[in-house]
């Protein structure tokens, strides 16, 4: 499949055209990139869509924000995971959009009082992949055993409580940080929440994890150029019968042949959105069981850099699991004084309630331990709080304990051959990536025309 813009997203695809009388007739509620890219597929077959988007923006969880003075910063999705084959890296390459690769090694460790050597923290990967190792063998047992699901938590613990000799009270609290950044991180949810038979059920590209020193807007921009887009059209209602699909929205009402619904499942499961008649019965269960996990951002802006310039990030061993463990260097990328700390799950969720400036002074807290009291104060900052945006309610899904891929397979089934859905949720290879939303868009385009 070719996959620039240029061939067309679509280019070796070989779909039936619709029918004249049906050309206008798509509608596509939102305009995050699954919703982007099912329109251009469909533009590029000359097949005209409307794109409902209730933002006064489109991109949807991929944003770049320029309010501190005019830099680039992604509130959302910042990597390409894997350049291999990825559509995403295909479209900044064939269009010259400037890259930069992120080498997870290359990390300034803060950890019980100093900063750790090469080998020490080596030696936390090491651990990390062997209580891994242990956790799949007892993830096999399970399973041959037909046993319930249960957390990944559980099941660590189970291997962490059996090692012996014991861990020392250092090593465990090396290894909460190794599952913290490495997973829950990852996954934007705690381990307590997911599930042990799938939580890593996806497929990696392989190849380096890039991002884009200018804004992954970029990307928006290019796949969106020339499409009909409303935006500030709120989607309350989606009406559907043998012969079309109304949707309703907070200015007004549209009707089209088949609407291609690419809604976050954090808006799905909030059940703001009426559907009439209601969904199967199947895709209720599987928006129900599927996680909405929570990954929060939060921009320091500095007047200088007192930190390792050269590191690609920043982490903290901390005696809270979970907080403020992970850092990104801004000014390896852009040359501009500024730390990007993440927190996920749980704690994610729970800093959103604090005020912008209580969560500042959390991150500070972490950064003069780190640094040192004397480090300046920052400058300027910015927060995201993705679980109480309306228009996501959450970062992105996860398997939680209990969901299997036929979650992600219900969710991304077509009703009556009038409502198509698609969206990073409902992506079995690539769920909770760009690329993974991408990809499903320019398919369920492919389903629309079949
Ligand atoms: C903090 C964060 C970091 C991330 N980091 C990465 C990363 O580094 N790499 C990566 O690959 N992925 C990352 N992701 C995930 C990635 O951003 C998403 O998987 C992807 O952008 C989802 O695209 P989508 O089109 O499925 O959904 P969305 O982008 O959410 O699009 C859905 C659209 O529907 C709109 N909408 C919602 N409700 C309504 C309504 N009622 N009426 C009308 N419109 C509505 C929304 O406004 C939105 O524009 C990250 C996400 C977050 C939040």
């Amino acid at each position: 499949m070719s996959l620039a813009i240029g061939g067309g997203i679509l280019a070796c695809a070989n779909p039936k055209a619709l029918s004249k009388e049906h050309q206008d007739r798509i509608l596509v509620i939102g305009a995050g990139i699954a919703g982007l890219a099912a329109a251009r597929a469909l533009a590029e077959q000359g097949i005209r869509t409307t794109i409902l988007e209730g933002r006064s923006r489109i991109g949807g969880r991929i944003h770049t924000d320029r309010s501190l003075n005019n830099i680039p910063l992604d509130l959302g999705a910042s990597w390409i995971h894997g350049i291999e084959d990825n559509p995403i890296y295909e479209l900044a390459k064939s269009t010259n959009i400037r890259t930069l690769k992120t080498a997870y090694t290359e990390i300034q460790l803060y950890g019980n009082g100093k900063f750790l050597s090469d080998q020490e923290k080596e030696a936390i990967d090491q651990q990390l992949a062997k209580v891994l190792r242990a956790t799949e063998k007892a993830r096999e047992q399970r399973t041959n055993q037909d046993q319930a699901d249960i957390s990944l938590k559980l099941a660590l613990e189970q291997v962490i409580n059996s090692k012996n000799p014991q861990f020392s009270s250092q090593q465990l609290q090396e290894l909460n940080y190794a599952i913290n950044t490495a997973i829950e991180h990852e996954f934007a949810a705690d381990a307590g929440d997911l599930s042990l038979y799938h939580w890593d059920h996806s497929n990696a590209v392989k190849g380096e994890d890039v991002l884009f020193p200018d804004g992954y807007e970029q990307i928006i921009n290019l796949i969106a150029k020339g499409l009909d887009i409303k935006l500030n059209q709120i989607v309350k209602n989606i009406t559907y019968n043998n012969q079309e699909v109304i949707v309703t929205t907070n200015q007004g009402s549209f009707a089209a042949d088949k609407a291609i619904i690419t809604l976050p499942l954090g808006v799905l499961k909030q059940g703001n959105l009426e559907f009439v008649p209601s969904l199967p019965d199947r895709k209720i269960k599987a928006i129900q069981s599927l996680g909405m996990g929570t990954l929060n951002k939060v921009y320091l802006q500095f007047p200088n850099v007192f930190w390792d310039q050269e590191a690609h990030l920043l982490g903290s061993i901390s005696d809270n699991k979970g907080e403020w463990a992970e850092w990104l260097n801004i000014y390896f990328y852009t040359h501009q004084p500024i730390l990007l700390g993440f927190n996920a799950g749980s704690y994610g969720r729970a800093i959103e309630s604090l005020s912008d400036q209580g969560i500042v002074a959390g991150a500070m807290q972490t950064l003069q331990q780190m640094y040192g009291s004397q480090i300046p104060k920052p400058t300027g900052y910015l927060v995201t709080r993705w679980q109480q945006d309306p228009f996501s309610y959450g970062s992105y899904s996860y398997m939680a304990t209990g969901s299997t891929p036929n979650d992600r397979q219900a969710l991304a089934e077509s009703v009556n051959n009038r409502l198509f859905f698609a969206g990073e949720a409902t992506s079995q290879n690539y769920p909770s990536t760009v690329h993974g939303a991408f990809l499903s868009g320019v398919e369920v385009a492919q389903k629309v025309m079949a």
